[in-house]
């Protein structure tokens, strides 16, 4: 298989250039584990590792390869390769890390598309798909909303949930398609592109596996499978987590995007809620926190309906999880400082005493 089935392009040869890397090979990590990558080349897939000096000149986990990155490699055993460096990412799909409050996580990179996927039955909410947008904001990855499981309602349900979403949500494509009547799934293929990396977002159930399939038209998803070859009856899930469509799409489906959720929608407020901060230019204070301020222009497009109430509701609950979250990180910033002052007056005390 050739480089630019699985995304490469002129923009990542350039980088290579740019980084004095085209005297090492190329791939495009396709799975991680704990620190052990499986890297797809033009040759095939590889098990790889990191170098000593990229572990060693890592500051974080952002250092790390992760699945969607492109990495400069050399082989160094049969059908293993080492990552030396990874190229510049395009766009980075994170997460804040569980446990460890304030530190991002990165799932996948170099993604251009999110699929938005939500079924049109108890799934259902404005709100979430708000959030989602969000984290595609932060990211850098371009939107697209599918609604689901339109064979278990109605057309009219249909028409008045598509301009529900619309009147809340501008500038998105929207596509409403059935998994099972296979109605609009030829419409989410015309969107694929070759080339280019899409993913798949949205809460369990919704249908992310199944739309997979249709696309792919195999039955790729298999979890949850046993391992024949340890005959140990442990689950491993068995695929693949970088799929190249028929069509020439990359779809990136990984256990860290199936997680992504609410909680990771902080950032990128501003370009899903914009028209409120466009709005809010014409507060008469500039730090207004729109709630209970005289002349407040966001106030007054709520009360006037020209801003949804729910969709101002929605910004004012997401803008304060962000103002927690900003806390909680300076909070760690300052601990992890005063921790730093503290080893280094030891230090310093310790020379002074020469002990
Ligand atoms: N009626 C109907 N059911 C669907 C449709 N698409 C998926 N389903 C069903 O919904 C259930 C969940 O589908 P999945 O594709 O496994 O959902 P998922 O989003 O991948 O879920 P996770 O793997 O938990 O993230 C399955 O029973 C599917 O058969 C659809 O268009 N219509
Ligand atoms: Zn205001």
């Amino acid at each position: 298989m050739k480089l630019e089935h699985f995304g490469y392009n002129n923009n990542i040869e350039k980088l290579r250039i740019q980084h004095n890397l085209l005297d090492f090979g190329i791939g495009r990590v396709i799975s991680e584990h704990k620190e052990r990558y499986m890297v797809k080349t033009e040759n095939g897939e590889f098990e790889a590792e990191i170098t000593g000096n990229l572990r060693y000149t890592a500051n974080s986990r952002e250092d790390f390869p992760a699945v969607g990155d492109w990495v400069a490699i050399s082989e160094y055993d049969d059908h293993k390769v080492l990552i030396h460096a990874i190229l510049p990412r395009k766009t980075i799909l994170k997460r804040q890390a569980v446990g460890k409050k304030g530190e991002n996580q990165i799932i996948a990179t170099n993604i251009d598309f999110a699929f938005i996927v939500q079924a049109v039955d108890r799934d259902f909410n404005i709100n979430r798909i708000e959030r989602y947008l969000t984290i595609c904001n932060v990211s850098n990855v371009q939107p697209i909303i599918i609604l689901n499981k339109i064979d278990l309602i109605s057309e009219t349900a249909l028409s008045d949930l598509i301009s529900e979403v619309q009147e809340r949500v501008k500038h998105v494509p929207l596509m409403a398609i059935s998994n099972t009547s296979q109605k609009g799934i030829k419409t989410v293929k015309g969107y694929i592109v070759q080339g280019k990396t899409y993913c798949l977002l949205g809460s369990s159930g919704v249908g992310k596996s199944s739309l997979l399939n249709n696309l792919s038209g195999k039955q790729l998803m298999k979890t949850n499978t046993i391992s024949t070859s340890t005959n140990k009856g442990r689950h491993v899930t068995t695929h693949r987590e970088l799929i190249v469509l028929e069509n020439g799409g990359i779809i990136i489906d990984n256990p860290g995007i199936r997680e992504v959720g609410i909680s990771d929608s902080v950032g990128g407020l501003e370009k899903t809620f914009g028209e409120i901060v466009e709005l809010s230019k014409n507060c008469k204070f500039k730090d207004c926190t729109h709630t209970i301020e005289m002349d407040c222009a966001v106030l007054a497009a709520v009360e006037s309906g020209k801003v949804d109430k729910l969709f101002y509701e929605n910004y004012l609950k997401m803008k304060r999880e962000k103002e927690h979250f900003e806390s909680t990180v300076a909070q760690k910033r300052k601990k992890d400082k005063n921790f730093g002052k503290m080893v280094k007056q030891f230090k310093n005390l310790r020379k002074s005493n020469k002990y």
